[in-house]
């Protein structure tokens, strides 16, 4: 029996239609297990756990509540396992062991059902170990080795709590495997259906949950009419349970395609009254979970999340989701035949050929966009290696600029000479502008103190810095194109303003532009600017307002974004070609807002224009000596100021008006 859930009233945008649902297990990283509470998940002074064995799970110190929660932890085997594993780590070579601790704590709670009845589920939850165990002989087998030693040396923890230090069942042969670990494995497969990643306040994540029904049980799409935020309750007195957000209702109630509609009902082992689900975990400290709307959603509608990154292409997201799923997502997205503008956007390559001829010749995308893929991540992945920012900004903007031609790809047949370009809204575009706004960041600060020994670093600095400003204010202006079209791509566009809105208002007020004096560029006094009250678009209000957890209207949600566009286009303009001012690959872009010519015509044709406008070399670019150079830096700072703000508005009706990052986006506000 598949289960969902629906709305059970009509709900607006930005509405919280769950309460803080608590935890029912959860468990940190193996990075944290030594510095976090394994309760609370709260930082532990440096001296609590650098004076400990770093393989023992870590409490607050009593009397606390968390302390208590140590019996659970060695009862439940997970400290064993870290134990184990550190002393030999060939029983699990697959990285972090948190998945593995989290299902020995759920076997602790709630053993599954004796062999002899179904294991699909338990406590109410899908452990999906039919499609995840038995996959076909094509398939990619490395997903079963993991779980198969993973339920291995879950047993081989298991035996050592109970004080049997024979661990040999690590060893039994494959053929011996179904019957000794069919319990470790199923808990194995529960936890990779259910478990959702657990962040702290700055995005980090810590760790992972399982959460009861209420929440479980929704389903994905890759057009999802709601999100979700995790929370860190470290106090069981402030626990959002006892205050006004938990007692908010839950506005949400189960369904299943294979039973009937009564009120009172017994679901998947879960009891339901009224529709609600009434067995809910009662654990106070740790982490919870709230659900929220992001599009209004009528009375009966499914209620659906996003499993995967929605600002992937649809080959990607299914891949990704029939590997750890194993299910083909038939969402209204995906199902859309021809492709919706944005994923065709997200994986649109342009082919050029030399050859007049070309019209014949049939161009492997597929092949180019494999290359193209494993070109970016390697520039990426040698930049976090290797820490060498500048390597990694000169191949990416080559990439991006250039493409790669038939030669770089390796394609022998047919000698096209063809070169493929992504779009400059491909999924690897952007991933590509992230990298380069943190690597020019990087070099920035690499640079910076260098400066007093070197004019030249301190232009490069300057160059660096504006760099990074660009590709933030391309990325956010690129991924709110694609949300004018696909509307659930709200948290990630928060997200990519706030960060382009904060790169705005720190290159602003950067003290470099102060070592430019001399150069022409005047000093300023920001803070007697009070640009960021802008009468058009009112965004300080209605920022403070949402905040107030006031509902939203579609019909203002709507007419805020018309008229932040508006304003942000004007100060986009008079920054623009400043900002770009040394990036060949930027500069031709005329407007890093506005993407229509995406919409309204075929990809080579903007590229035409391109050739012709990035003719100049990207080396070499001095610091102009404009006299407006100092209403450039004002419009920066009023543009970030509405990037940071825009930014805080769609967090808040993603996350709600008290969630970490639209409080971080308050104190930016309030410290201006
Ligand atoms: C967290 S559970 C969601 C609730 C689940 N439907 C149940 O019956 O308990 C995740 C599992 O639900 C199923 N599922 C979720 N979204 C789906 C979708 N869009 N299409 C098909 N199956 C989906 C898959 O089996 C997936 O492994």
């Amino acid at each position: 029996m598949e289960m969902r859930m629906r709305a059970s009233e009509d709900i607006e945008i930005g509405e919280d239609i769950t309460p803080a649902i608590p935890a029912l297990c959860f468990c940190l990283n193996d990075s944290f297990v030594s510095s976090h509470c394994s309760s609370c998940f709260s930082p532990l002074p440096s001296h609590h756990s650098s004076s400990s064995n770093p393989f023992h799970l870590l409490y607050c110190s009593p009397p606390s509540s968390c302390s208590l929660s140590s019996s659970t932890s060695s009862a439940a085997a997970d400290s064993h396992l870290l134990l184990l594993l550190h002393s030999r780590p060939s029983l699990y070579p697959h990285g972090d062991s948190s998945d593995l601790r989290l299902a020995l704590r759920l076997l602790h709670h709630s053993a599954p059902p004796p062999l002899s009845l179904s294991r699909d589920r338990i406590a109410g939850l899908l452990t999906n170990r039919h499609k995840l165990m038995t996959r076909e002989a094509s398939d990619d087998d490395e997903f079963v080795a993991r779980i198969r030693s993973g339920a291995r040396a879950m047993a081989a923890a298991r035996r050592m709590r109970d004080g049997l230090d024979d661990v040999s069942c690590c060893d039994h042969a494959a053929s011996e495997y179904d019957a000794v670990l069919e319990e470790e494995a199923t808990a194995l497969c529960l936890v990779i259906t259910n478990a959702v990643e657990v962040q702290d306040k700055s995005g980090r994540t810590l760790g992972l949950a399982l959460f009861c029904p209420s929440f479980c049980w929704i389903n994905h799409s890759c057009s999802p009419n709601a999100c979700y935020r995790t929370l860190l309750c470290t106090d069981p007195q402030t626990a959002p349970s006892s205050s006004v957000q938990g007692k908010k209702p839950l506005r949400i109630s189960p369904y299943s395609c294979g039973c009937g509609d009564e009120d009172n009902q017994v679901i998947a082992g879960v009891v339901c009254s009224n529709g609600i689900l009434t067995k809910e975990s009662h654990c106070y400290c740790g982490p919870r979970i709230i659900v929220r709307s992001i599009k209004r959603i009528t009375k009966g509608e499914e209620v659906t999340v996003a499993y995967t990154d929605l600002l992937q292409p649809k080959a990607v997201r299914q891949s990704e989701l029939w590997s750890r799923y194993r299910f083909i997502c038939c969402c209204r997205r995906c199902s859309a035949s021809p492709l919706t503008y944005v994923d065709r956007a997200l994986e649109e390559l342009s082919v050029a050929s030399l050859d007049s001829l070309s019209s014949n010749i049939s161009f492997d995308t597929d092949k180019a966009t494999e290359k193209l893929t494993e070109y970016i991540e390697d520039a990426i992945a040698d930049y976090l290696s290797s820490d060498d920012p500048v390597s990694c900004c000169k191949r990416l903007e080559h990439v991006l600029a250039q493409g790669l031609s038939d030669e770089q790809l390796e394609c022998k047949e047919g000698n096209s000479q063809a070169t493929y370009r992504l779009h400059p809204l491909h999924h690897l575009s952007l991933n590509a502008y992230t990298t380069l706004q943190s690597a020019y960041k990087t070099r920035t600060s690499d640079l910076l103190p260098l400066c007093p020994e070197r004019d030249e670093h301190l232009v490069e600095a300057f160059n660096m810095s504006r760099s990074s400003v660009a590709y933030a204010l391309m990325l956010a202006g690129a991924t709110h194109h694609l949300f004018h079209f696909e509307t659930s791509l709200i948290a990630s566009v928060a997200n990519f303003w706030i960060s382009a809105g904060e790169s705005l208002l720190t290159f602003a007020r950067s003290s470099v532009w102060n070592e430019f004096v001399g150069w022409g560029l005047p000093v300023l006094n920001l803070s007697s600017i009070t640009a960021h009250k802008c009468p058009k678009c009112l965004l300080v209000d209605k920022f403070r307002t949402i905040q107030l957890d006031s509902q939203v209207q579609y019909a203002d949600f709507e007419d805020t974004r018309r008229k932040f566009l508006v304003c942000v286009t004007g100060f986009t303009h008079e920054v623009w070609s400043f900002l770009v001012n040394s990036c060949c690959y930027l500069r031709s872009f005329k407007d890093p807002i506005d993407f229509s010519w995406s919409a309204n015509s075929k990809f080579s044709s903007f590229l035409e224009i391109d050739a012709r406008s990035s003719s100049t070399d990207m080396h070499g670019c001095e610091v102009e000596e404009d006299s407006d150079s100092g209403k450039i830096r004002i419009y920066m700072f009023q543009l970030g100021m509405h990037c940071l703000l825009y930014g805080g508005y769609l967090a808040s009706i993603c996350f709600g008006g008290h969630s970490s990052l639209t409080c971080h986006v308050q104190n930016i506000v309030d410290g201006e």
